[in-house]
């Protein structure tokens, strides 16, 4: 073996193959500057710092002992693959990492042959990684698929689908079960607690050494006999641990090991890709190890912003800032929660996240945290619906696109009051194109019985969750990442009227429609326009469904030109809608613009710049408009997000 000779490896490593290279003693170096690295970039960069800090000895030994230019390693959520990026030739790229026009925070196809599987939402992998050593199989292929899954997502149907599965293929898949005990939060749930059942593992084993040791003084018992108790034993210490589930499922089981302990690992590893049939091997590993303000608190740096190192306080200004929707939701379904003793509120692992934590600690009885498990959120709360209560689902809007069945047939066909609270809704940033949620009015708005809205500005979110929860059917609220604009909050939610919107602003020759974040940019350009002597009206339309027929018809034929601006697909979205119900009323407008996002999956970056990119800023409606004018009365132009600047 030929040693590399320097102090800094990893500016040496360019493929994985190399890593074959290191000495047992490199490794561990190796490892300690992957940490370095990470801890420096995600410092500046933001990102998800304490699930990658988790899995480096995991990474280096999976990629030591596989041959990943043939065998396919998929990271689950793919939250945690930083160190796998930096050993795949991407090392001078990682400081571009979550920015604009840099790599992804995920695994993405299209960036590395190396990322063998793009993921970004949870419970995926044992699917995907099943599927590929089904076609390796098909293709007479040695190569392997393995799946590295964590507990949380663990938690989710579809990896019990997939496991359930492979037991039945009995293919040689791997399965690398990463139990940190940890989802974003403690991980929940009964399978949770089976698998830490690590003291009383240790217990048995202590047992079953002291058994055989006993047996062994008992004069006469022949050899077969001992080897009899000894099997014995092994099989009450695999039932009484975690090994009995996966056992159960026709999976070899091999854990739990030291996930931190390259030389178990890679020995390990090597044991399982000699085993015929699927293997799972339980792998413990500490969420945020080696930087100790991510080991104190796992759950603030699962995903964080730009950092303090030496302290790992947050750089985000001092300054008080106006609060964010997330925040302005929890306070909100607290208050009402209050009220109403029917409320009640369901996560899918996201407590934090969708700001239930204050609800959680008040209510604790009327909070339930399901588990990454969206589709059974759904319906569980359907089954809440049907017995009288009124849930709340929080759930981000990209997740909730999992659950689209179960709003349909378990929610919206029985019409049962169930409130979808969708954080996230839009564009959300540096996650990219796995999290923006910029499908859900389209996808919403198709099903009979829910109604559909989206607030400008925080204090109109209150106004909407009251209305929801007063709605006596499927309602859906849906709101962006990030904070509000600082205005005035209500003393008290109030019930809207459904289906209406507002009139925020009369004009004569551009009538601007717009829904959500995209209504304070309409205004802004609106004023614009007024300065360039362009009276523009503006709609706040507040319902996607229903539509505000009145409203949105009475300016539309005083005005004849129309913009509607929507931070969501253009493919029926909410411009979809409004040109659907001129067209049903028979209305032709002299020329017709929908701004949004066109057919194409929106890369990553600053929320900011996306927004521009796609003309749904100010910037971009104020051009829009301008476009419109110039253009001959009689035109319907379906814009496809882009606008052309002038
Ligand atoms: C379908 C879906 N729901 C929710 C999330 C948000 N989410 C991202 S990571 C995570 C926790 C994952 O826990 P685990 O798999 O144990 O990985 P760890 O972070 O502990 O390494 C959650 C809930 C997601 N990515 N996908
Ligand atoms: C990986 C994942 O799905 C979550 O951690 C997500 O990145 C959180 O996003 P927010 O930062 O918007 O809460
Ligand atoms: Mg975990």
């Amino acid at each position: 073996m030929t040693e590399l000779q320097t102090s800094t490896l990893l500016s040496q490593i360019d493929r994985p193959s190399q890593l074959r290279q290191l000495t047992p003693a490199q490794l561990q170096q190796l490892a300690q500057e992957i940490r370095e690295t990470l801890i420096q970039t995600v410092s500046r960069n933001g990102g998800h710092l304490a699930p990658n800090l988790g899995v480096v000895e995991l990474t280096i030994a999976l990629h030591y002992v596989f041959d990943s230019a043939c065998d396919r390693i998929i990271w689950d959520v793919g939250h945690q693959a930083y160190a796998h990026k930096l050993v795949t030739g991407r090392r001078a790229q990682f400081h571009t990492l979550r920015q604009y026009g840099g790599i992804s925070g995920f695994p993405k196809r299209s960036e590395s042959k190396y990322d063998a599987f793009g993921t970004g939402h949870s419970g995926t992998s044992i699917s995907a990684a099943l599927g590929m050593t089904a076609a390796h199989s098909l293709k007479d292929s040695p190569c392997r698929a393995i799946a590295v899954i964590g507990d949380g997502s663990m938690t989710g149907g579809m990896a019990f689908e997939a496991l359930n599965h492979a037991g039945d293929l009995a293919k040689n898949l791997i399965v690398v079960l990463n139990d940190n005990e940890m989802s974003i939060s403690p991980n929940v749930g009964a399978l949770s607690a089976f698998l830490s059942r690590k003291l009383s593992t240790k217990s048995l084993m202590n047992l079953k050494k002291e058994m055989e040791r006993f047996v062994r003084t008992i004069p006469g018992l022949g050899t077969n006999i001992i080897q009899i108790v000894k099997r014995s034993m092994d099989s009450l210490v695999t039932f009484f641990t975690p090994g009995m589930l996966f056992q159960a499922l026709d999976f070899h089981y091999i854990g739990p090991i030291k996930g931190h302990r390259l030389d178990r690992l890679i020995e390990t590893l090597r044991t399982a890709r000699e085993i015929e049939g699927p293997v799972l091997i339980h792998v413990m590993t500490e969420k945020g190890r080696g930087y100790p303000p991510a080991e104190i608190d796992p759950t603030s740096f699962h995903g964080v912003g730009a950092f303090d190192i030496a302290t790992g306080k947050s750089l985000k200004s001092e300054l008080k800032s106006p609060p964010s929707y997330t925040k302005v939701f929890g306070d909100t379904i607290s208050r009402l929660a209050y009220d109403d003793f029917k409320v009640v509120a369901i996560t899918a692992a996201m407590l934090q996240g969708t700001g239930l934590e204050c609800y959680s600690e008040r209510f604790p009885d009327r909070f339930f945290d399901v588990g990454i498990a969206e589709q059974h959120a759904v319906t569980f709360a359907a089954g809440m619906a049907a017995e009288g209560f009124k849930p709340v689902v929080a759930v981000y809007s990209t997740f909730l696109q999992r659950a689209f069945d179960q709003i349909v047939h378990d929610v919206c066909l029985q019409n049962l009051p169930v409130v979808f609270a969708m954080d996230r809704g839009g564009l959300v940033g540096e996650d990219g194109p796995t999290h923006h949620g910029v499908f859900d009015l389209s996808f919403l708005r198709i099903i009979p019985n829910m109604i559909l809205m989206a607030p400008k500005d925080e204090n109109e979110l209150q106004h909407m969750l009251k209305t929801a929860l007063d709605h006596h059917g499927p309602a859906a609220v849906r709101y962006p990442r990030g904070n509000g604009y600082g205005v005035a909050m209500d003393k008290n939610p109030e019930t809207l009227p459904v289906g209406k919107g507002e009139l925020l602003r009369e004009g004569e020759d551009i009538l601007l429609i717009g829904i959500g974040t995209t209504v304070y940019p309409a205004m802004e350009a609106a004023q614009r326009l007024e300065r360039q002597g362009i009276s523009a009206a503006v709609i706040n339309a507040r319902f996607v469904k229903p539509l505000d027929q009145d409203l949105i018809f009475d300016w539309a034929r005083k005005i004849g030109k129309i913009v509607t601006i929507e931070e969501n697909v253009l493919q029926g979205g909410f411009g979809s809608a409004v040109l659907e119900m001129l067209q049903e009323i028979s209305f032709s407008p002299k020329s017709f613009v929908r701004l949004g996002i066109p057919d194409t999956f929106v890369v990553h970056g600053p929320q900011s710049t996306l927004r521009n990119l796609y003309g749904i800023d100010a910037d971009g409606i104020e051009n829009a408009a301008l476009n419109l004018l110039n253009t001959r009365d009689g035109q319907i132009l379906h814009a496809i997000g882009q606008v052309a600047r002038r």
